[in-house]
């Protein structure tokens, strides 16, 4: 740059910009945990603290993220009755019962594993939320059928993804109006396309997808 004057102009031009503040909120902010409220949060936290930094191997449990998704829906919808498709050792449905605690609602889920239900069972206890949930042994494909009446606020899928699309034909039906579907794996490289196609054509269903970037997780809400 040969004027003199432009070159100084530039260069307290790129001094001002430096000094700037960056805009909007520091990152770091962005990057929220879970605050325990109560002791019973606290309790709740402390197994699934453990869960998450000990016992994720052969779990295949859903990503902190997620979990809070879970609970940030259950509890905020008021939610009466969970049903979970697939328990594995209890994360995902620690992270409903948090949720459950302050709506006094119930969980009833799902898994066919033994060994992993077992594992559910003691973490419900430990965390001292074990009558406020049902596990049912078996495969959900059958046992789904033998559900009672009591309306579904939420059902989350959390099992072999091509019987998503089985489950949501039985459930269906008990999902009161304004309830969720909430599915896990839904990322394009996992997720079923009988399901998705089920999920996003059926104009009584409206359905986000979010977490893209990571497992997936699909939320369609039944219309009243
Ligand atoms: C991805 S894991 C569930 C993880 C759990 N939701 C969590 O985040 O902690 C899937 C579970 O579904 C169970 N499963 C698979 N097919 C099933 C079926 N037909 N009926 C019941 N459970 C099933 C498996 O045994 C396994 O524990």
């Amino acid at each position: 740059m040969k004027n003199p004057l432009l070159l100084f102009f530039v260069v307290s031009l790129i001094a001002v910009q430096a000094q700037r503040p960056p805009r909007g909120a520091d990152p770091s902010l962005f990057q929220s945990a879970t605050l325990p409220q109560t002791e019973v949060e606290q309790r709740i936290m402390k197994v699934l603290d453990d869960l998450d930094r000990n016992h994720r191997r052969g779990n295949m449990n859903v990503p902190v993220e997620d979990g809070r998704l879970l609970r940030l829906l259950a509890e905020s919808m008021n939610a009466q009755h969970v049903v979970e498709i697939g328990t594995s050792n209890g994360y995902s449905g620690l992270w409903f019962l948090m949720a459950l605690q302050k709506t006094g609602g119930h969980l009833t889920t799902y898994d066919i594993d033994r060994g992993r239900a077992d594992q559910a069972l003691a973490n419900f206890k430990r965390a001292g939320v074990e009558k406020d949930v049902t596990l049912v042994f078996g495969d959900a494909h059958e046992k789904v059928l033998e559900l009672g009446d009591t309306p579904i606020d939420i059902v989350f899928l959390d099992a072999d993804k091509d019987g998503y699309i089985d489950y949501l034909k039985k459930l269906m039906p008990k999902i009161r109006p304004g309830g969720l579907v909430v599915a896990h794996n839904m990322n394009t490289r996992q997720a079923h396309p009988p399901f998705v196609e089920a999920i996003t054509t059926d104009p009584k269903l409206e359905t986000l997808f979010v977490h893209m970037d990571a497992a997936g997780v699909s939320i369609s809400m039944k219309k009243r």
